[in-house]
C-alpha cells in the first residue's frame, strides 16, 4: 500500500495551477498571488516626520543648550514642502515631508514654545524622527512574492504600492458528492436508520476557508447509475470532484466503479493512513477526483491530508503543506504498527515544550473528534503503541 508522502507526492505532481484574475486590493485577503509585487517607488517615497514637532538642522543646535529658533513656516501631511533658512525653526506634523534643508526633528513635547519662538533645552541627537525615503523597500524591491496567500497585512502593502488591483489564483471549484442511501440534511424527517449529513459540511467550509468555491451536490443513493451520472455532472466546471462515502468493500460502495463508469482514471486506491486507508484518488483531464471514505474523522482527516494541499497547489501556494512541529505527548494510546496513524489531541495549556493530550475517542466513525481536536499527533507506521511523555511530529489543524 502507498505511503501518505508518496500518495501526496504524485497527487500533488498532477496539480496544475487554476487560471489567474484581477481583483481589487481590498478584496485580495485570503487570495493566492499569482504575481511578484515589486515596489516601484521607494517606501516611503519621501523624507518624512514621524512626530508632530519642528524641523531644524543639527548644525545649528551645536555647543551647549539652551537654543532659541523663530518658527518660520509649517509642513503639513500632504502640504507643500518649505524650505528651511539656516537659524530658523520649521513646523511640522506627523507625515509632513520634511522641509529642504532640514535634517532633524524634535518632538513638541520637548521644546519651550515663546510666542513665534521655541527654546531647545538640550541638542537633539542629529537625524532624529525622521522616517528616511525607501527605508522600508528599496525601489524595485519584491514586496510581496508570487504564491503569497495575502494577509490583510499583504493587501494594505499592496494598495500602499499604489496597486489598485492585484493578479491573483482564481478560486477553485470544488463540487462535493454525498453518497448513502442513509443521508438526510440536518433537520429533515427521516426515516429510521437515516443520519443527518455532515461530512459535506465539513469538507465545503473548510475547503471555503482556503479559498475554494465549494458546492454540495444532490446526496447521491447506493446506486451505480445514479453515482455514475452524478460524476460526470459534477465533473463539469468543477477543478476538484470529492466524493465523501461508498469507496470501501461493501456491495453497496459503488463510488470506484462509478468513477470508472464516468471517466475517471484512478490513479490510486488506499493508503497506509489510519483513519481513512481507503482514499481513492484519480483524475478526468484536468479535474482531480478525491474519493474520501465515509467514516466522519476518516473523511475529515483525508479532507485535511490530501484535500487541503491539492486546493493550495491549484492556487500555485508554492508550500501548501503545513508546518509539523514536535509535541511532548500527554496520555498513552494502544496501537498496532502498520499504517501512519494521525491521532486527534488537544493542546495543554502552559508554557514550555508543547503538549497534546490524546482525546479519548479516536473512533472513525466519531464527529466528535474533529471538533475538539487542535492538533494531529503523527505516529510513523512503524511504530507500536504510544507512550505518555513520548516525543512525536504533530500537525496544528488550522495550519491545513
Ligand atoms: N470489510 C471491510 N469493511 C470496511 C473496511 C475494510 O477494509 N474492510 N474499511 C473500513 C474503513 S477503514 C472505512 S473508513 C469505511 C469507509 O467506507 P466507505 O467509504 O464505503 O463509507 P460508507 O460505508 O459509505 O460510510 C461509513 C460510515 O460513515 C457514515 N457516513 C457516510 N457518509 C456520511 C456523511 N456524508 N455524513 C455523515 N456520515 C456519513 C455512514 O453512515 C457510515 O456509518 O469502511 C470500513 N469498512
Ligand atoms: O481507515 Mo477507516 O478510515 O479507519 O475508518
Amino acid at each position: 500500500m502507498l505511503s501518505y508522502r508518496d500518495a501526496l507526492a504524485r497527487l500533488l505532481a498532477a496539480a496544475k495551477p487554476v487560471g489567474k484574475e484581477r481583483v481589487s486590493v481590498d478584496q485580495a485577503a485570503g487570495r493566492v498571488l499569482a504575481e511578484d509585487l515589486v515596489a516601484r517607488a521607494p517606501m516611503p517615497a519621501f523624507d518624512h516626520s514621524s512626530m508632530d514637532g519642528y524641523a531644524v538642522r543639527a548644525a545649528d543646535l551645536e555647543g551647549g543648550g539652551p537654543f532659541e529658533l523663530p518658527v518660520v513656516g509649517e509642513s503639513s501631511a500632504g502640504g507643500e514642502r518649505p524650505a528651511l533658512a539656516p537659524k530658523t525653526a520649521c513646523r511640522i506634523f506627523t507625515g509632513a515631508r520634511l522641509p529642504e534643508g532640514a535634517d532633524t526633528v524634535i518632538m513638541q513635547e520637548n521644546v519651550e514654545r515663546r510666542g513665534d519662538v521655541i527654546v531647545i533645552r538640550e541638542a537633539p541627537r542629529a537625524g532624529a524622527w525622521i522616517r528616511r525615503r525607501g527605508s522600508d523597500l528599496a525601489e524595485g524591491a519584491v514586496a510581496i512574492a508570487r504564491g503569497t496567500r495575502m494577509t490583510p497585512g499583504h493587501a494594505a502593502l499592496a494598495a500602499a504600492l499604489d496597486r489598485p488591483f492585484v493578479l491573483v489564483a482564481q478560486r477553485p471549484v470544488v463540487t462535493i458528492l454525498c453518497s448513502g442511501d442513509e443521508l438526510r440534511s440536518p433537520g429533515e424527517p427521516g426515516k429510521p436508520g437515516s443520519i443527518a449529513e455532515s461530512n459535506g459540511v465539513f469538507v465545503a467550509a473548510a475547503a471555503r476557508q482556503i479559498g475554494a468555491i465549494a458546492r454540495v451536490g444532490a446526496y447521491v443513493p447506493d446506486d451505480l447509475d445514479v453515482a455514475r451520472a452524478a460524476v460526470v455532472e459534477a465533473l463539469r466546471g468543477s477543478d476538484l470532484v470529492v466524493t465523501i462515502g461508498g469507496v470501501s468493500v461493501g456491495d453497496r460502495d459503488v463510488m470506484r466503479p462509478a468513477f470508472e463508469a464516468a471517466g475517471v482514471t484512478l490513479d490510486f486506491w488506499r493508503v497506509a493512513i489510519k483513519p481513512g486507508k481507503p482514499i481513492a484518488v484519480g483524475r478526468a483531464g484536468d479535474t482531480h477526483v478525491l474519493g474520501l471514505p465515509g467514516n466522519p474523522a476518516s473523511a475529515s482527516l483525508t479532507w485535511l491530508l490530501f484535500g487541503a494541499p491539492l486546493v493550495r497547489a491549484l492556487q500555485g501556494d508554492p508550500a501548501p503543506l503545513p508546518r509539523r512541529e514536535r509535541v511532548v505527548v500527554v496520555g498513552s494510546y494502544e496501537r498496532t504498527p502498520g499504517r501512519e496513524e494521525f491521532v486527534r489531541a488537544r493542546i495543554e495549556p502552559g508554557t514550555g515544550p508543547v503538549r497534546a493530550r490524546i482525546l479519548p475517542n479516536q473512533a472513525s466513525g466519531a464527529v466528535t473528534s474533529f471538533a475538539e481536536a487542535e492538533v494531529l499527533v503523527v505516529v510513523p507506521a512503524s511504530q507500536g503503541s504510544v507512550e505518555d511523555g513520548s516525543e512525536l511530529e504533530a500537525i496544528r489543524i488550522d495550519a491545513f
